[in-house]
C-alpha cells in the first residue's frame, strides 16, 4: 500500500445534529461530505464514515475491492423485514443464491415476460379511463398499484389488485419509520450483535413502542401477504417457469429443496424491491416530463410513430429509445436509490486515504448523478443523454441507479422493460399535466419518494395535434 495520506475530515458533531433535527437527505453533512473534496471522513459515535464522491472511488469499493466490503449495518433493519435473501445476503451464501436467479432476470429471459407485463398495463389504463377527458390522478400512489400488479403477473403468476392500493400505505409506513430508525441507529452507532438483536426484538415482541410499532405492523402485514401467496402456489401448483415456481423447485446437489423461510424471504425481496423504486422513479418521470413539455412532445411523436395505436410488442421496445431515455433521465435526476451505504471488512485505501476495518463508505448517487463535472448542466432534464449515440462510452460509475458491480440490482433489465411499456401504453390516450399548487419535493427515506405524492391530471389526447398543449 502506499502512503497514507490526510482525508478532509466534517464534524461529528454538526453531523448528529443534523441527522437528528433533520434526519438524512440529500444535503446532509454525512452525504455532501467536504467542500472542494471527493473524500471526506467523520465520526458520529463509535463509528467513522467516509463519503466518496468522485466515480474512481466508487470503481473501487464496488468493483476493484468489492472483496473488502459488505452491506453496511443499515440494512440490519432490512434484514429484520425481508429475512436473509438476495438483499441483505453476503459471501458464499450471496453467491450461490445469485447464481440461481440470474437467469430467471437475464435480459433474455425477461424479453419472454413482456406480454406478461403489457396484460397488467393494458387492463391499469383500461380501468383508468373514466370516459372522461380530465381525470385526477396520484401519480406515486397509482404507479405503486400497477408497478405490484406487474411484478405480481410477471414473476409470482399472480394479480395483487387491492393489496397494490393497501401497499402504498405498508410501505410508506415502512420507509418513514426506517428512517427514524436510521438516523437513532446512526447517532446510537451500535454494534452489529446490538443491532440483530434490536431487528429480532421488533419482529416477535408482543409490545413494541411507537414509531417502532409502525414498522412491525409492516413487517406482519407484508408476512401474511407473502405467506398467502406461497401457501396458494403449493396448493394450486402450475407449469410456468416463473420465479416462484424456480424457488419452489430448486434442490441442491443433495436434492434438498431451498427451506420455506427462504422462499418467503426471497419472494419478500422481489415483490416490494421490484415494485418500490420503480413506482417512484416513475412519478418522478410524469413530473419531470410535465416540466419539460418539449421532451414529453417527443415522447409522444415516438409512440405515435412507433405503435400507430395498437399494443406493443418485445420488437417495439428498441424503437423506443427517447421514451426508454426519458425513464433514464429521471433516474439521473431523482435515483430511486440515493445513497448506497457500504462496511469495510477488512482495512482498505482508496487514492491513498486509509479504510480502517468497520468504517462505512457511503457513496451518494444522486450527488455524482448532479456534479457538473460528469454532467453538464445537471439541473437540466435532458433525455438525450441517454440515446445511445451520447451513452456509449460513458464511464459505468458516473451512471448509478441501480448500483453497481456484483450487487448490481438483478432487476435492471426487467425494470427498463416495464418502464418503457408502461410509459408508452400510458401515453397512447392520455397526456400527464401537474395539478397547480400542489407541491412537489424529494423525502429521502431508504428511497427518493415525492413527499405529498405527485398530483396530476390526465388529459385525453387529440388525434393529430403537433404540439400536446393544454
Ligand atoms: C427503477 C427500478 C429499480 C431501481 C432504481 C433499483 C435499484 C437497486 C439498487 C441501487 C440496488 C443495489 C443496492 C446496493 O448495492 O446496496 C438494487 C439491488 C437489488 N434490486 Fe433493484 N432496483 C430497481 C428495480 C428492481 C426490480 C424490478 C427488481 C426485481 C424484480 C429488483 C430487485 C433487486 C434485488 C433482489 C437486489 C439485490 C441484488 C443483490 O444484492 O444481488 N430491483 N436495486
Amino acid at each position: 500500500m502506499s502512503t497514507a495520506v490526510r482525508t478532509p475530515s466534517v464534524s461529528g458533531l454538526h453531523a448528529a445534529q443534523s441527522m437528528l433535527l433533520k434526519g438524512l437527505h440529500t444535503g446532509s453533512p454525512i452525504v455532501k461530505g467536504a467542500p472542494g473534496s471527493d473524500i471526506a471522513r467523520m465520526r458520529v459515535g463509535r463509528r467513522t464514515s467516509f463519503t466518496i464522491k468522485h466515480p474512481d472511488y466508487v470503481d473501487h469499493v464496488l468493483h476493484g475491492a468489492a472483496d473488502r466490503y459488505h452491506k453496511s449495518i443499515e440494512y440490519e433493519l432490512l434484514r429484520a423485514v425481508l429475512g436473509l435473501n438476495l438483499f441483505t445476503d453476503e459471501d458464499d451464501s450471496w453467491r450461490r443464491h445469485r447464481m440461481l436467479l440470474n437467469p430467471t432476470m437475464s435480459k433474455r429471459h425477461v424479453r419472454g415476460m413482456v406480454d406478461l407485463m403489457i396484460d397488467p398495463i393494458a387492463a391499469y389504463v383500461d380501468a383508468f379511463d373514466d370516459g372522461s377527458d380530465r381525470i385526477e390522478v396520484e401519480m406515486a400512489s397509482s404507479m405503486v398499484g400497477l408497478t405490484m400488479d406487474v411484478v405480481g403477473t410477471a414473476l409470482f403468476g399472480h394479480r395483487f389488485g387491492e393489496v397494490g392500493a393497501k401497499m402504498t400505505k405498508v410501505v410508506t409506513t415502512g420507509l418513514r419509520s426506517a428512517e427514524v430508525a436510521t438516523r437513532l441507529l446512526i447517532v446510537a452507532s451500535p454494534p452489529v450483535w446490538g443491532m440483530r438483536a434490536f431487528s429480532r426484538a421488533l419482529h416477535h415482541a408482543p409490545y413494541v413502542p411507537p414509531p417502532l410499532n409502525a414498522l412491525q405492523w409492516v413487517m406482519r402485514t407484508v408476512d401474511e401477504i407473502v405467506w398467502d401467496l406461497i401457501d396458494d402456489r403449493r396448493a394450486h401448483p402450475t407449469g410456468s417457469d416463473d420465479l416462484l415456481n424456480l424457488l419452489l423447485s430448486t434442490q441442491d446437489e443433495d436434492g434438498r429443496h431451498l427451506p420455506l423461510r427462504r422462499v418467503r424471504d426471497e419472494v419478500t425481496t422481489f415483490m416490494l424491491a421490484g415494485h418500490e423504486t420503480t413506482a417512484n422513479a416513475l412519478a418522478w418521470m410524469w413530473y419531470l416530463l410535465a416540466l419539460n413539455p418539449d421532451a414529453r412532445d417527443r415522447m409522444l411523436r415516438e409512440v405515435d410513430e412507433v405503435l400507430d395505436g395498437r399494443r406493443p410488442t418485445v420488437d417495439d421496445i428498441p424503437n423506443l429509445p427517447w421514451t426508454t431515455a426519458c425513464f433514464q433521465e429521471a433516474m439521473r435526476f431523482y435515483p430511486p436509490a440515493w445513497i448506497i451505504p457500504r462496511t469495510a471488512i477488512e482495512d482498505d485505501e482508496i487514492d491513498g486515504h486509509r479504510i480502517p476495518k468497520g468504517a462505512t463508505v457511503i457513496v451518494p448517487i444522486h450527488a455524482i448523478h448532479h456534479d457538473p463535472r460528469f454532467w453538464p448542466d445537471p439541473e437540466v432534464y435532458d433525455p438525450s443523454r441517454f440515446l445511445p449515440e451520447n451513452a456509449r462510452g460513458r464511464p459505468r460509475s458516473h451512471y448509478l441507479p441501480f448500483g453497481g458491480g456484483r450487487r448490481i440490482c438483478i432487476g435492471t433489465s426487467f425494470a427498463l422493460m416495464e418502464t418503457t411499456l408502461i410509459t408508452a401504453m400510458m401515453s397512447q390516450r392520455f397526456v400527464y399535466d401537474l395539478v397547480p399548487g400542489h407541491p412537489v419535493e424529494p423525502e429521502a427515506t431508504l428511497t427518493l419518494r415525492p413527499r405529498n405524492g405527485v398530483k396530476m391530471v390526465a388529459r385525453r389526447r387529440v388525434a393529430n395535434t403537433t404540439r400536446e398543449a393544454a
